[in-house]
């Protein structure tokens, strides 16, 4: 498949000054990326994950051409970010949630016309667009509302329809269901999918809600320090992150935790207890041990949260 977005030893460092001393600053270097390489093919739709300050927006900041990378070799659709902002400005769309692109005083579809005129959109495409939006994404009782006015997942949506009035290639999206409540998320998640695979708009999706990226992607990349951890499946996070099951005993009275081989006990509340086992083996062998030895009424299985795989990957890192 065309490689549409490329990277080839990104870097990014910044040049900071701290304070050391009452007047004394000193000058350091953080270096936001180190060394990335990825390639995305037209029409995916990837995650981009990591925990707080890993780099995440300084890559999108580069891919956009906002930033210029200290090192490195960085195209999307062939294009140099950094040396031809305007021509890649009109194949892109980015949708950051904790920022709007709209006027904050202006009736929504007043900030989609200065939008089709400053992107010169032609008149037909931003027509049909428009209305594909608002169609899709529920936005025709709030064309007249200012944008001040308006929930946050209705400023989502509009935010998301303005970054495809242009009819990006690409779409960019930095946290998009952030403070969303449940039917919001769904709405955008459901348009998202749509986009790609309707249009094989190809999606780069930034998150801390990884049911985002359960629902959305296939591929998930996971970044720390500037560095490329992990690109695969969503699945296969678990065998890197060694994750555990949980059994979830009912006792048929409260005890002691319970002490067996196959498992640790790493939660008791009266007469439930909570046993973890690698994500790796089968329950079958503890379940017939415990119920061997203990007084078991009920039994329910946990299967690894994402969100702990992840969390552990990350502890195991920042370690290093
Ligand atoms: N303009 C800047 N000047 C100096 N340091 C910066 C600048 N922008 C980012 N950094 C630093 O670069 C590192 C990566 O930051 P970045 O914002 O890319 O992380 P992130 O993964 O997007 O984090 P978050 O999830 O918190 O948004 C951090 O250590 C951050 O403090």
């Amino acid at each position: 498949m065309e490689a549409f977005i490329e990277l080839d030893g990104v870097e990014k460092v910044f040049d900071v000054r701290r304070r050391a001393g009452l007047l004394r600053r000193e000058k350091s270097q953080v270096r936001a990326v180190d060394g990335l390489s990825f390639t995305v093919a037209r029409g995916e739709m990837v995650g981009y994950i990591g925990p707080n300050g890993a780099g995440k927006s300084t890559t999108i900041k580069m891919l956009t051409g906002i930033l210029t990378p200290s090192g490195g070799r960085l195209r999307v659709a062939g294009i140099d970010p950094a040396r031809e902002r305007t021509r890649l400005a009109r194949r892109i769309g980015v949708v950051f949630g904790q920022r709007t692109t709209l006027w904050w005083d202006l009736p929504l579809k007043d900030s989609y016309r200065l939008m089709h005129r400053m992107y010169r959109i032609p008149d037909q495409r931003f027509r049909e667009n428009l209305e594909r939006c608002v169609e899709l994404l529920d936005l025709g009782e709030l064309l007249e509302v200012p944008v001040r006015q308006l929930s946050l997942g209705q400023r989502m949506r509009g935010d998301i329809a303005a970054a495809l009035l242009h009819d990006p290639e690409v779409l960019y999206l930095d946290e998009p269901t952030i403070g969303l409540d449940v039917i919001s998320k769904a709405k955008v998640r459901d348009f998202l999918r749509d986009l790609n695979a309707d249009r094989g708009t190809t999606v780069l999706l930034t998150t801390h809600d990884l049911t985002d990226i359960e629902q959305l992607c296939r591929r998930v990349m996971v970044i720390d320090h500037g560095r490329l951890m992990y690109d695969g499946a969503l699945a296969g996070l678990h065998e890197v992150g060694e994750s555990e099951r949980t059994l979830i005993v009912d006792l048929e009275r409260e005890l002691p935790p319970v002490v067996i081989d196959l498992a640790r006990t790493v939660r008791v509340e009266g007469p439930r207890q909570w046993l973890a086992f690698p994500a790796s083996q089968s329950a079958a062998p503890l379940v017939s041990a415990l119920a061997a030895r203990y007084p078991v009424m009920d039994l329910s299985l946990r299967e690894p949260d994402i969100e702990a795989v992840i969390a552990k990957m990350y502890a195991g890192r920042s370690g290093q």
